[in-house]
C-alpha cells in the first residue's frame, strides 16, 4: 500500500528498494563497465569474521549500555549547551570520525552519507528520502560533543530495560552488563507493557536516538524520514524480527520505512567514491527545502 507524506504525495516504500539492490547496481556497473568486483550482499555485516576492533567495540558497548546510563545520557543532552551550525557544516565536522563498529567501510563519514544519498537518488526516490540518506548518520557528532567513547555513539541498537534479545549481534557479551542480572531488567517485558510501542521503549543511546531528538522540531522531514533516522541501526528489530512483544500498529509503518531505507545505507558502502565538492550544490538545494540554515546540535 502506498503511504502518503505530509505534502500529500504518494510514494511506494515497498517497491524495488527492498528487492535486490545488487540487481540494480549490477545494471549500472555493466553500463559503466566498472566495479566488477562488487561485494555480494552476504559479505556485508559478517560479524563472525569481523576484526578484533569490531568485536571489542561491541563487548564494551554491550557491557556499558545500562538503563542507568541511558537515563543519564538523555538528561545530559537536555542540559548541555548546544552548538549552532548548518547541516553541511555538521557533515564536514563529522568527517574525521572513523566508525569502529563497522566491518564494511572505513571511508569517511561524508563519503558514506553521500554514497547513501546518491544510491537513493539514482533509484528515483523522493527528495525527502534522498536528504534523509544524506543526514542519517550525523548523530555521530555526539562523539565530538562529550560522548564517553564510540560505544555510546555508533553500532547497532537494542532495547534496554528488558531482557537483551539473542537477536543482537554477539549476544553472549551481555553477561558483563549489570542489567542482565537485574530482577526486573532481565525479564521478557522488563519495565514495559505488552505492545506499548517503540515510542515508549528506551533504545540504547547512540547516533540514531540523538539525531531524532535534534531533528524532530527542527526540520520538515516526513514521519517516515524521522523513523528511518531513529531506527536505522535497530537491526535486531528491522532485520531479525525481535521485540514483536513490545511493538504496536504505529511501528508497522515505521518498520516499512526503515526496511526501505536499509539497503541504501548498507549496500552503498561498496559504491564508487563521491566527490563532495561536485555534489554540494545539489544537496545544499535539498537541505534548504527541509532544514533551516542553522540548527542547534
Ligand atoms: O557499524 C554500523 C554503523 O555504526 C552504522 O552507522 C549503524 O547505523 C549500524 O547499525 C552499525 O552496524
Ligand atoms: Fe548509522
Ligand atoms: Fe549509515
Amino acid at each position: 500500500m502506498p503511504s502518503t507524506i505530509s505534502d500529500g504525495r504518494d510514494f511506494d516504500l515497498t517497491s524495488d528498494a527492498i528487492d535486490d539492490v545488487n540487481v540494480l547496481k549490477g545494471k549500472m556497473w555493466n553500463e559503466e563497465s566498472k566495479f566488477d568486483e562488487a561485494k555480494d550482499k552476504a559479505q556485508f555485516r559478517d560479524y563472525d569474521s569481523a576484526c578484533d576492533r569490531v568485536k571489542s567495540f561491541y563487548r564494551e558497548q554491550h557491557e556499558k549500555q545500562t538503563v542507568a546510563f541511558n537515563i543519564k545520557a538523555r538528561v545530559d543532552l537536555k542540559n548541555r549547551k548546544r552548538m549552532r551550525m548548518s547541516v553541511w557544516e555538521a557533515m564536514e565536522m563529522l568527517n574525521t570520525l572513523i566508525d569502529e563498529s563497522d566491518p564494511d567501510t572505513s571511508v569517511s563519514q561524508i563519503e558514506h552519507l553521500l554514497q547513501t544519498a546518491e544510491a537513493i537518488r539514482r533509484d528515483g526516490k523522493p527528495e525527502w528520502m534522498q536528504v534523509t540518506g544524506l543526514v542519517h548518520d550525523l548523530g555521530k557528532l555526539l562523539f565530538m560533543f562529550g560522548s564517553e567513547g564510540q560505544w555510546d555513539v555508533v553500532g547497532d541498537t537494542f532495547v534496554v530495560g528488558c531482557k537483551f534479545s539473542d537477536k543482537i549481534i554477539y549476544p553472549e557479551t551481555f553477561v558483563g552488563n549489570p542489567d542482565s542480572q537485574d530482577s526486573v531488567y532481565s525479564t521478557e517485558y522488563g519495565i514495559y507493557k505488552a505492545h506499548c510501542g517503540l515510542d515508549n521503549v528506551m533504545l540504547s543511546w547512540g547516533h540514531d536516538e540523538y539525531l531524532y531528538h535534534v531533528f524532530k522540531d527542527q526540520c520538515t522531514l516526513p514521519e517516515e524520514g524521522l523513523a528511518m533516522i531513529r531506527y536505522h541501526s535497530f537491526y535486531p528489530w528491522h532485520r531479525e524480527g525481535a521485540y514483536q512483544h513490545l511493538t504496536n500498529e504505529k511501528d508497522e509503518k515505521a518498520l516499512e520505512a526503515v526496511r526501505a531505507f536499509n539497503p541504501y545505507d548498507l549496500y552503498s558502502k561498496s559504491d564508487e567514491p563521491c566527490d563532495p565538492a561536485k555534489l554540494r550544490p545539489y544537496y545544499e538545494g535539498l537541505i534548504a527545502k527541509f532544514f533551516p540554515p542553522i540548527l542547534e546540535w
